[in-house]
């Protein structure tokens, strides 16, 4: 039988009932626990509405008109879903599957072992006794990576998990797990007649948020498989050339406009994928006229002869014709720089004044074994003239590497980007993308040797100091061969102006003297000057 006698008897122990005691103190209190755990519950229901939405929608329909009509809504529901993926493939997987997907990772992956794997990984701060965890706040999926937003505790900066980037990976059954501080996606272009509202809204949600950082888990490795060619954009768009696939699928694009780009890694790492995918990329505007690729193929024709009619000039058998080359394109730079003095601050790529790139394909060969002391530090010079001001003026260089030894590293500071494929060893990482590089997770040297992950590599992206891994698109010899028959540099006699002169047996080498100025600093001068002598 049920028991309905009170706790405590207030009339049998003759005590007045203390009604004042529930009304004023019990029930405010009570009121203010129910407050709080609403306003907790606020944003949990905010960010899981659909969810909710959906079990509301299905616990009603089964309320009112029975199971069979719940299972009739269901089945009608997957065949519209069904012919949704047939048809349009994209967006289901954007709007259904992987939004889906990243639900049941985050119930049955992240929320049941957040606090634990924190904890543990000693991410969790302890304040005034009481455990304050890193929030999760969003889990995203792509088919390849779980991507899981977290806000810091305060005291916490976002080198704490890079640090415990391995420990958080197989705490949730990754073997790797990738941390950036920055945002994940840039706000988008907003054309059209509510642009100026649209884009005041995205001044807020894109806004900067230092507390927040991504974990980025790879489920599976989307970089095991080649990457395919991409195709030949007409006209090449110089601020972002598609050059390779990143772990989160995405297309790696790199802007070359007003830089140079050095490449190293170690043999067989495919450097060559980098060097083809840049020139494919730039092949529209080879045809035209807007670019002209010169190159230089220290290892004797072997990378860049295949491609031979896309180049308007090339060398690769002697090292003196390969150094007057180079004076040739400090001369264009040296008259261009005459032209736009005080006109222009940048250069934009013209038919008249098209950009100049220069491939040149391994720069030890240049800089550092070439037995010819003169030719060799003319080569040395006229590459650091042409990495320091070319940039602005529309001659860049592309050089790739196997070793960042130290005449390389000389140069390497000129390149403002710089792609790491598989080195050799770890403290190379650091030279070739700068300090601190490895421990933001550029582990180049970790790369392994195997074919199957040749192209592989890392690079810097230009919104967030993480590097990140890429696989490099793999040109074939025969989209080389029709691209070159596609594509051919058309026949142009180049404005040639030498600023040294190739030494001859019986006259001594003139020496270039170089003139400091605004547009060649005196530190640089006296470098030049030095290495001229
Ligand atoms: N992106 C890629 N995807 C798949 N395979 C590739 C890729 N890049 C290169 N390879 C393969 O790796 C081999 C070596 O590539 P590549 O010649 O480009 O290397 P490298 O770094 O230039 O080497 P080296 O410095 O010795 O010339 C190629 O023959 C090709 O089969």
């Amino acid at each position: 039988m049920k028991n309905n006698a009170p706790l405590v008897n207030f009339r049998r122990l003759s005590i007045p009932t203390p009604w004042w005691l529930v009304m004023w103190v019990v029930i405010p209190y009570l009121l203010w626990k129910a407050l709080r755990a609403l306003v907790k519950l606020l944003p949990i229901l905010g960010r899981n509405w659909r969810s909710l939405a959906l079990v509301i929608g299905a616990a009603w329909l089964w309320h009112r008109h029975g199971w069979i009509w719940l299972v009739m809504v269901l089945v009608v529901a997957a065949g519209l879903g069904g012919l949704w993926w047939w048809r349009w493939r994209r967006s289901c997987e954007q709007f259904i599957v992987l939004p889906l997907l990243a639900w049941w990772r985050r119930l049955s992956v992240y929320a049941v072992h957040w606090r634990e794997a924190m904890t543990v990984c000693r991410l969790a701060e302890r304040f005034d006794g009481k455990l304050t965890v890193p929030r999760l706040l969003r889990v995203r999926c792509t088919f390849a990576t779980d991507e899981v937003l977290l806000r810091m505790p305060r005291g916490q900066n976002p080198e704490l998990y890079h640090k415990a980037a391995a420990n958080l990976a197989y705490s949730f059954d990754s073997r790797v797990c990738r941390v950036y501080s920055g945002r994940r996606t840039n706000p988008p272009a907003r054309p059209g007649r509510w642009a100026p509202l649209l884009r005041a809204v995205d001044r807020v949600r894109f806004r900067d948020r230092p507390r927040l950082v991504w974990l980025v888990f790879l489920r599976r490795d989307p970089l095991r498989r080649t990457v395919p060619a991409f195709p030949v954009p007409d006209e090449p768009d110089l601020t972002a050339l598609p050059l390779a696939v990143r772990e989160d699928l995405e297309t790696f694009r790199l802007r070359l406009l007003a830089t140079h780009l050095l490449i190293v890694g170690a043999t067989r790492a495919g450097k060559g994928s980098v060097q083809w995918s840049l020139i494919r990329a730039l092949a529209g505007g080879l045809r035209s006229g807007l670019v002209r690729l010169w190159g230089i193929d220290g290892k004797g024709g072997v990378e860049l002869s295949i491609g031979r009619e896309l180049f308007s000039r090339y060398e690769y058998t002697d090292a003196a014709p390969m150094v007057t080359m180079l004076d040739e394109l400090v001369g264009i730079m040296r008259a261009r720089q005459d032209r736009m003095q005080g006109n222009i601050r940048v250069h934009t790529p013209t038919l008249d004044e098209p950009l100049y790139v220069l491939v040149v394909d391994e720069l030890l060969a240049l800089v550092a074994l070439l037995l010819d002391v003169e030719l060799r530090n003319r080569a040395r010079v006229a590459l650091a003239l042409l990495l320091t001001q070319g940039a602005g003026l529309g001659v860049l260089v592309v050089a790739s590497t196997q070793d960042p030894r130290k005449e390389v590293v000389e140069l390497r500071d000129f390149f403002p980007t710089r792609i790491a494929m598989r080195l050799n060893e770890p403290n190379q990482v650091d030279l070739v993308l700068g300090d601190g590089a490895r421990n933001r997770g550029a582990i180049a040297d970790q790369i392994p040797a195997d074919p199957s992950m040749r192209g592989v590599g890392y690079v810097v992206l230009d919104d967030r100091p993480e590097p990140a891994r890429v696989r490099f698109a793999y040109v074939t010899d025969d989209e080389i061969r029709a691209m070159a028959s596609t594509y051919a540099a058309p026949p142009v006699p180049e404005p040639v102006r030498p600023v040294s002169v190739a030494p001859t047996p019986d006259k001594p080498p003139k020496r270039t003297v170089y003139r400091p100025g605004p547009l060649l600093p005196d530190s640089l001068t006296d470098f030049l000057d030095g290495e001229a002598a």
